[in-house]
């Protein structure tokens, strides 16, 4: 098969063959050329409703025109100036007239980067050291981070990354989500030196974990009580479920925001943002460095705002239907097998936990059945439908996804269901 023989060539060129850990699975990854909608296709023609969505960006899904007329339009007006162009106040205005809690923001050019530098900010402006993060949570590959982290640290068995010195693991604390008491003894213990607090609104990087009642208020006002900063990171959640932040749907100001996947429209993207006065202290207004080459570059701007544009008008009330009828049906299909299953679910976000329990924790999560998982995905790909490849990725529903789809994909899971 041509992928087999180009993965070969792969694995000469990139560790495990790839250019990110959570594209990696065994055998041999699929090898994908296009896609149109919610359709991809691999190296050999093989068509798979995609349910990846490039790990959630493409919510418009694959070769939007509009997007894509963006792209080819900026592409001849030329691609990189490095001075500030119209379209970042464009994109910027779209995302400050949409997020309430943000006054003024940098765009960089990953999620990454994002966390990375809303975490300097939240020390340089607290003048703090600690960072508290929880158990499962992933804000990128930056040291801060990858610490108990989730995504493919998990899927690999590596929650803290070799290579991260001593000295940075110790100035982050980690806490349990949904878990009030294991961030109160934090508080206790550090609180007065703990910058920042970051979190994932909604989990989604072990699985889907929705926040139990009252659990982000209790952080907000236990940063509050501290004097400590909030970073919602909604890379995932910003722009998925109404145009706006998940922030703005549950009424929670958090003190710093990270975003990026959708504003991008599909191209490479990350933003910080927060109140002029903490944002302000961003070099060279203030001492807080960061920098990038292409952050903000006119790709990704065309891309984003293209998007954004179409986006706005958007009924967000259709994927988020598909969704529910999707895990309904889901259900039926595991339950009349008797195969044990718990579906997490919000918005057009869903995960398929292998879990006889609910799964509220990261201790629950990771009590999974990983392997059946992977079988799972494995007979899905076979049936044409291709899934985030792990027990600790999201799915998500796009804008181009139909009830076609939705009666392909379920008669997929039928047959699916009958061989794990
Ligand atoms: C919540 C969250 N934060 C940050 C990131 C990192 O973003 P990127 O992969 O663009 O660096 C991700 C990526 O999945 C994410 O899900
Ligand atoms: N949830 C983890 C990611 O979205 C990472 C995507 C990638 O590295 O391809």
């Amino acid at each position: 098969m041509k992928g087999d023989d180009l993965f070969s060539e792969a694995l000469k060129l990139f560790p495990s063959g790839v250019n990110s850990p959570v594209r990696f699975y065994r055998p041999v990854p699929v090898m994908f050329e296009r896609g149109r909608g919610s359709r991809i296709y691999d190296v050999n023609g093989k068509e798979y409703i995609d349910y990846s969505l490039g790990f959630g960006p493409m919510i418009l899904g694959h070769a939007d025109p509009d997007v894509a007329s963006a792209i080819k339009r900026q592409a001849d007006n030329g691609i990189l100036f490095g001075s500030i162009t119209e379209n970042e106040v464009r994109l910027g205005n779209i995302i400050k007239n949409h997020v309430k809690s943000i006054e003024k923001m940098r765009f960089t050019n990953s999620g990454t980067e994002a966390t990375m530098h809303a975490i300097r900010l939240a020390r340089g402006y607290t003048k703090r050291k600690y960072i508290l993060k929880m158990e499962g949570g992933f804000h990128g590959a930056h040291d801060y981070a990858l610490i108990k982290s989730g995504s493919g640290t998990m899927t690999f068995g590596v929650p803290s990354s070799n290579g991260v010195p001593e000295e940075i693991t110790k100035t982050v604390l980690v806490g349990k989500y949904n878990d009030e008491n294991s961030i109160e003894s934090l508080f206790n213990e550090y609180g007065n030196d703990i910058a920042a607090v970051i979190t994932e609104p909604i989990l989604g990087n072990i699985g889907v974990i929705n926040p139990e009642l009252g659990f982000l208020e209790f952080l907000r006002e236990i940063t509050n009580k501290y004097n400590s900063l909030l970073i919602f990171d909604e890379v995932i959640t910003g722009f998925r479920f109404a145009f706006s932040g998940y922030q703005d749907i549950i009424n929670i100001k958090p003190d710093i925001t990270t975003m990026g996947k959708i504003i991008g429209g599909g191209a490479p993207i990350g933003l910080f943002g927060s109140s002029s006065e903490i944002m302000d202290l961003i070099s060279p207004s203030g001492n807080v460095y960061e920098s990038g080459t292409f952050s903000g570059n006119p790709l990704s701007m065309a891309a984003g705002i293209a998007a954004m544009e179409k986006l706005q008008g958007m009924d967000y009330s259709r994927i988020n239907n598909y969704t529910a009828d999707l895990v309904k049906s889901l259900y039926d299909i595991f339950n009349d097998k008797n195969i044990d299953v718990n579906i997490n679910h919000y918005g057009s976000m869903f995960q398929i936990f292998f879990n006889k329990n609910e799964v509220k924790t990261y201790d629950d999560a990771i009590k999974s059945d990983k392997d059946r998982f992977f079988k799972f995905f494995k007979k899905m790909l076979d049936h044409n439908v291709y899934l985030p490849p792990s027990q600790f990725e999201t799915n998500f529903v796009s804008f181009a996804h139909g009830r076609d789809d939705l009666n392909k994909t379920i008669e997929a899971a039928k047959e699916a269901v009958s061989c794990i």
